[in-house]
C-alpha cells in the first residue's frame, strides 16, 4: 500500500512530513510513502500579519482539500496551525510526541530578552508573544516578522531587528539550534496552544489508515493537547486574540495554565487549573470558564466590536 502525505514546502513543514514518513515505514516495512508538497495560501501572502488576512487556517485547508480531492491519504500539521474545527470527514487521528513547547530568543548581540536596551526592536507577528513582551517589557519595540524560519533569521542577520522571537522546536528540527539564546521560560511567554506538536489529518472513515497511524499517537502528549484544544474551542479564539495554554501531565494529573491578554499588553489574565487526565476535555473547558469569569470576557467582547 501507499501512503501520500500532502504536506507545505517549507523546509520545517518537509521536515515534520519525512518524521511521519520514517515512523510510519518503522511501524510498517512494507509501505510505500510519498510527500506531495504544496504551496499554501498562508505561504504566499507573506507581507500581511496572519492575524489579518484569515488567520492559521490558510495552511491548513489546501492540504484538507487534497485528502478531501483524493490527491493525498494524510496530511501533517504543526498542531499549533490547525483550527478547533475540522471540515466535514476529517478528524485529526493522530498527536506525535510532543517535542520543545518553550518560544526562543535569537539574537546576534544579546544574550536574553533581559539584556535588550530600551527601543530594541523585537521581530515577531505573534499576538501571544507581542502581548506577553509588552506586558513585561514595555520598553521593547515590536516589529512584525513573517515568512519561514530561514527567512525570519536572514532578517534578524540583516539588522532589521535586535532580537527575534520563534518555536524553539523549529530551529531544532532544521538543525538550528545553535542560533538560540535563550529558552524563554514559560511563565514569561506561554507557549501557544498545541506549540511543539505533530499532527497528522485523514479521513475519518478510513479505518485501514486509522489503524496503520494508531502507532505514532503519543497517548500522553494526546491528553495535554486535546486540554489544550478544548480551551481554545470554548474560547473561540481564532487569531485575533492573545491566547496561550499549557498542559502538563504527571502520574494523570493534568495541569493546565491559560492566558488571555489584549495586544497591547495592558491587560492580561491567566489562570491555572489541575485535575484528572481522564477527564481533558472538560479541564480545558473550564479552564477557559475561569479565564472567562476573571475578565477575558471582556477582551473577547470588545475586539468583536471593533
Ligand atoms: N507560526 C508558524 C509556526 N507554526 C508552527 C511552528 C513551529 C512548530 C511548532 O510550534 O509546533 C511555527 C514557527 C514559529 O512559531 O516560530
Amino acid at each position: 500500500m501507499n501512503i501520500r502525505i500532502a504536506t507545505r514546502k517549507s523546509p520545517l513543514a518537509l521536515w515534520q512530513a519525512n518524521f511521519v514518513k520514517q515512523q510510519l515505514l518503522a511501524a510498517h516495512p512494507n509501505l510505500t510513502v510519498e510527500l506531495i508538497p504544496m504551496v499554501t495560501k498562508g505561504d504566499v501572502l507573506l507581507d500581511s500579519p496572519l492575524s489579518k488576512i484569515g488567520g492559521k487556517g490558510l495552511f491548513v485547508k489546501q492540504l484538507e482539500q487534497a485528502i478531501l480531492n483524493n490527491e493525498a491519504d494524510i496530511a501533517v500539521h504543526s498542531i499549533k496551525d490547525i483550527p478547533a474545527e475540522f471540515p466535514e470527514g476529517l478528524m485529526l487521528a493522530t498527536i506525535c510526541q510532543r517535542d520543545e513547547v518553550r518560544d526562543a530568543f535569537v539574537s546576534n548581540q544579546y544574550a536574553n530578552l533581559d539584556q535588550l536596551p530600551n527601543g530594541a526592536i523585537v521581530g515577531t507577528s505573534s499576538l501571544r508573544r507581542q502581548c506577553q513582551l509588552r506586558a513585561k517589557y514595555p520598553h521593547l519595540q515590536i516589529k512584525e516578522l513573517r515568512g519561514n524560519v530561514g527567512t525570519r533569521l536572514a532578517k534578524l542577520d540583516n539588522n532589521e531587528y535586535d532580537a527575534i522571537i520563534l518555536a524553539s522546536v523549529g530551529l531544532k528540527r532544521l538543525a538550528l539550534e545553535h542560533r538560540i539564546k535563550q529558552y524563554i521560560d514559560i511563565n514569561l511567554i506561554l507557549p501557544a496552544v498545541g506549540q511543539g506538536a505533530i499532527g497528522i489529518e485523514t479521513r475519518s472513515n478510513d479505518e485501514c489508515l486509522l489503524s496503520l497511524l494508531a502507532p505514532l499517537d503519543d497517548n500522553h502528549s494526546r491528553q495535554c493537547i486535546i486540554a489544550e484544544r478544548a480551551m481554545n474551542k470554548a474560547l473561540q479564539g481564532g487569531c485575533q486574540v492573545p491566547i496561550a495554554c499549557y498542559s502538563q501531565l504527571n502520574n494523570d494529573t493534568l495541569t493546565l495554565q491559560g492566558f488571555v491578554g489584549c495586544v497591547d499588553g495592558s491587560q492580561i489574565i491567566r489562570a491555572e487549573l489541575k485535575g484528572p487526565a481522564s477527564q481533558a476535555e472538560q479541564l480545558g473547558h473550564n479552564l477557559a470558564k475561569q479565564l472567562l469569569n476573571q475578565g477575558a470576557d471582556k477582551i473577547l467582547r470588545e475586539l468583536i466590536d471593533e
